[in-house]
């Protein structure tokens, strides 16, 4: 992935989500630098299922872990029976649960940031990956004359709604 001026090598791991995995899944956790959290917008059960992850990522991975919630299958309207705003109060009820369970200064700041996407469409799939790139390589570098890169902000910035006409 280019992220001017460098490169920057990601190693992504598709968890699978069921349970009879679980055990095998928590061994990825401890030396991810970050997690994208996904549900299904067409699949409530997957969207309930989030409050599990979030206790799976308390205790087994690492605290300052860089974390996204993303609502998929966006460009299934007909179908979607989690609205948009549903996932927005999950992104803010994250960090309430993740502030019991612990002490990430980031989240504590910003909470979790939050986008719809579309595998299928590609609508945000290289803006998550993307703003997640960022953050890592912003946090490797350290460069103290370098202004702060903010996740929330460019997330916010960039991101694009499904809208009626845009899958
Ligand atoms: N319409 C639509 N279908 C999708 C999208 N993403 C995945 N799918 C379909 O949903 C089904 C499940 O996709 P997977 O990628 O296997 O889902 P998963 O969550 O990784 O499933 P597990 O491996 O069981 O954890 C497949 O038929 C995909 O083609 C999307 O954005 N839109």
């Amino acid at each position: 992935m280019m992220l001017f001026p460098l490169s920057s090598a990601l190693q992504i791991w598709d968890t699978a989500g069921q349970e009879r995995f679980r055990s095998v899944t928590h061994a990825y956790y401890r030396d991810a630098h970050a997690l994208l959290l996904l549900y299904d917008v067409t699949n409530k059960a997957s969207f309930d299922n989030i409050q599990a992850w979030l206790t799976e990522i308390h205790e087994y991975a690492q605290q300052d872990v860089v974390l996204m919630l993303l609502g998929n299958k966006v460009d299934s309207a007909q179908d979607r029976v989690v609205k948009r705003e549903d996932g927005e109060k999950l992104a803010k009820f994250c960090v309430l649960t993740l502030l019991k369970l612990c002490a990430n200064v980031v989240l504590q700041e910003y909470g979790v940031p939050f986008m719809e996407t579309s595998a299928k469409s590609g609508l945000n799939v290289d803006l998550a990956f993307t703003a997640i790139a960022k953050e890592l390589k912003h946090r490797s570098m350290k460069l103290p004359n370098e202004p702060k890169f903010k996740l929330h902000d460019y997330v916010k910035k960039e991101v694009r709604g499904s809208g009626c006409c845009r899958f």
